[in-house]
């Protein structure tokens, strides 16, 4: 069997496949897909870290008997909760709930006894994966759940399916405030990386959009009425998938947005607008659109009035990396959709797996501003809705069950040498730590250095191993069709060593990736958490990730030394596995706030070839090659002797004979 045909999403988790399919370490043991463990013996008592004044929107204490984490038998002790987050370098200023910490952790599957016991403790109605339901939208999802092998929600799905589907209804009720069905909500969600987040914004996103049809709403059929927004063109496509996937067999279209594509208005989906021009203009009708912040803001500069606006019946605004989506790379376009949508009755939920106190603050700003500007009858009738925090396990950190290893490289060659060592994992010494298997990801700092790695590390795998077919490389340089089909190949498992840049750190779920190489140190801890977060999806064992640092990344690494110290403590594993000892923590200096910046915006300025146009010498540094500077210089001298001596017999043989040619001489005049 193939095991790298474990990275095909399509490959499912069904139960018959499953058994067959444990022979990489991170496939790991897909039916407990709880990214944090369960815990047996709380050490520690509860912290709740209090900062700032708490509206009466908080769910904390409405909502205080759940524990999404706890062991079953114990559900009726109070919540575990975790050590202070040591090392979320955000100044988080509203009160974190940190929810999980154990000294020993035990890793077991639940029986279907236990995860209904749990779920029924925990007061939390999980609708869709009931398949007895009497509706047949809820039960034709609910099978397509089935279908794709999910039998227990994520943590991530326990704490946001009640939330987005009707458990704050309840929750108002109980608390005997108004008792009017609160029909939007405004969520943000701050989970692990692998921990599902898809499915638990897409799951109610689709159930909104079903009840919307069937309801008096009717007439808005086939105007888009929910969007989700995500960086990349490939996360994207990946979402659309997994809507389609969901929404199979109950009539809701799930679209990814593309050049040259208009939406169906109002008036056209009502038939206003004859169907004729609607087929002319290659107009599509959409319930739900997902699509890059940059590719939608464009279109909708292309509209032309507002009045008969395409997105005027959205409900549902969903940012996935939300984090990113509100950072000033993407901010204008995000905001320009968001300010966009018109419906008073808009819900906004935001998702990542690392959300700073700004992206929070910007986004309770925007919603306020974007409420403000509604007519001032729309303001009236629409109450204002609620803005809840979720926070799953501690904000801001790497997924637990990956080993993390910083190795030190002294310099660029001693990285390529390192790297190398990682490709033929028989060469590596004994017990220096589980040996990376293929399938995995290199990341570097830019598109050059991407593609420089790729032609130096091209003859790596031997032909009988498949050779360069291998290897392959995806940035943004790359056309749509080469960036979609080196995706295709490295989910089929038909490429094993994927270089990439950070385009790929998002989001982007490989079933089966078992590590990750850090090729370049990431310039900032977010980026660190997302890119190890391509490993060890699901709660699966086994993934390794390596960064590779030189002399030159000592000043850069702290971000990086302190998310993989928080990691080790989560997982309670010694940090003489990762090479990090306290002492080179401790040693590591520190970066201001603006030097931080300055890094996550221009990266380490010694691998970046901006800029060096007039210093040929400062651009050559940024190389990636493993051969040293005279070698290097000698051949290119070698090179250019042999170029000019044939341009020089090209010269020669070109030239007119001494005797010249009296026949074409054509005379004086
Ligand atoms: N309930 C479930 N049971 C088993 N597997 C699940 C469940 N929910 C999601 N998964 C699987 O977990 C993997 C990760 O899911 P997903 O891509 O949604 O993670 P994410 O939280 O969005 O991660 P990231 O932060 O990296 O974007 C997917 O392969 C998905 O199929």
């Amino acid at each position: 069997m193939d095991t790298l045909k474990l990275l095909s999403r399509s490959t499912g988790l069904r139960k018959s496949r499953q058994q067959a399919q444990h022979t990489t370490p991170s496939s790991g043991q897909p039916t407990q897909p709880q990214v944090l463990r369960r815990v047996e013996h709380v050490a520690k008592p509860s912290k709740k870290r209090k900062r700032g004044d708490h509206g009466p929107s908080s769910l904390d204490d409405g909502l205080g008997g759940l524990d999404f984490f706890g062991d079953a038998a114990n559900a009726s002790s109070k919540p575990a909760k975790s050590p202070k987050n040591d090392g979320a370098e955000d100044g988080d200023n509203l009160e974190q709930d940190q929810t999980v910490s154990s000294v020993e952790h035990v890793v077991q599957t639940p029986t279907d006894e236990e995860v209904r016991a749990t779920l029924k403790q925990h007061k939390l109605k999980v609708t869709w994966l009931n398949p007895m339901t009497s509706q047949a939208g809820p039960k034709r999802k609910a099978g397509n759940l089935d279908d794709q092998g999910y039998t227990a929600p994520t943590e991530v799905q326990m704490g946001a399916l009640p939330l987005l589907l009707d458990a704050l209804d309840r929750y108002l009720d109980s608390h005997g405030e108004d008792s009017k069905p609160v029909g939007n909500m405004n969520l943000l969600t701050v989970a692990p990386t692998g921990s599902g987040k898809t499915l638990a914004f897409m799951i109610p996103l689709l159930h909104r959009v079903q009840t919307r049809r069937h309801g008096n709403e009717a007439a808005n059929m086939n105007t888009v009425s929910a969007i989700v927004l995500a960086p990349t063109k490939e996360l994207v496509s990946q979402i659309t998938n997994e809507g389609r996937k969901l929404a199979k067999g109950t009539g809701i279209k799930v679209t990814q947005m593309r050049r040259g594509m208009r939406l169906a208005t109002s008036q056209a989906a009502n038939g206003t607008t004859d169907s004729a021009t609607v087929g002319q203009d290659l107009t599509v009708k959409v319930d739900v659109l997902i699509s890059t912040p940059g590719l939608l803001h464009s279109m909708l500069g292309e509209e032309q009035s507002s009045a008969n606006d395409s997105l005027c019946n959205v409900r549902d605004l969903v940012l996935d990396e939300a984090d990113v989506l509100l950072d000033p790379l993407f901010r204008e376009q995000t905001l320009g959709v968001w300010n966009r949508l018109s419906n008073s009755k808009l819900s906004v939920s935001l998702w990542s797996a690392t959300m700073g106190s700004n992206i929070e603050e910007l986004a309770a700003s925007t919603i306020r501003d974007w409420r403000s500007n509604l007519s001032s009858s729309d303001a009236e009738a629409e109450p204002e809705a609620p803005f809840i925090r979720l926070v799953v396990g501690l904000k801001d950190s790497a997924v637990p069950n990956v080993e993390h290893r910083l190795v030190y490289a002294a310099t660029e060659q001693g990285k390529l040498m390192g790297l190398r060592q990682l490709l033929h994992p028989a060469s590596t010494p004994q017990g220096s730590g589980t040996p990376l298997l293929p399938p995995f990801l290199i990341f570097t700092q830019t598109i050059e250095r991407a593609v420089a790695l790729h032609s130096e590390l091209l003859y790596d795998i031997p032909a009988e191993a498949g050779g360069i077919s291998r290897i392959a490389v995806l940035h943004a340089d790359l056309s749509d069709t080469a960036r979609d089909s080196v995706m295709t190949r490295f989910r089929k498992g038909e490429i094993w060593v994927l270089i990439t840049t950070d385009l790929l750190s998002r989001g982007v779920d490989f079933r089966g990736v078992n590590g990750v190489v850090n090729y370049d140190i990431p310039t900032s801890s977010a980026a660190y958490v997302h890119r190890v977060g391509r490993t060890g999806r699901a709660g699966r064992e086994g993934g390794v990730a390596v960064t590779l640092y030189s002399k030159e990344d000592i000043p850069y690494l702290k971000h990086v030394a302190n998310v993989v110290a928080m990691a080790q403590k989560q997982e309670g594993s010694s940090s003489k596995d990762s090479g990090l000892q306290q002492w080179l923590l401790d040693a590591l200096p520190k970066l201001s706030k603006q030097e931080k910046q300055k890094l996550k915006k221009r990266g380490i300025e010694s691998r970046t070839t901006r800029g060096k146009d007039d210093d040929p010498k400062a651009a050559r540094r940024t190389r990636i090659s493993s051969k040293p500077g005279f070698v290097r210089q000698a051949e290119n001298n070698r090179k250019g002797a042999v170029l000019g001596s044939q341009r020089r017999a090209q010269a020669e043989a070109e030239a007119p004979s001494e005797a010249g040619d009296d026949s074409d001489f054509a005379g004086f005049d």
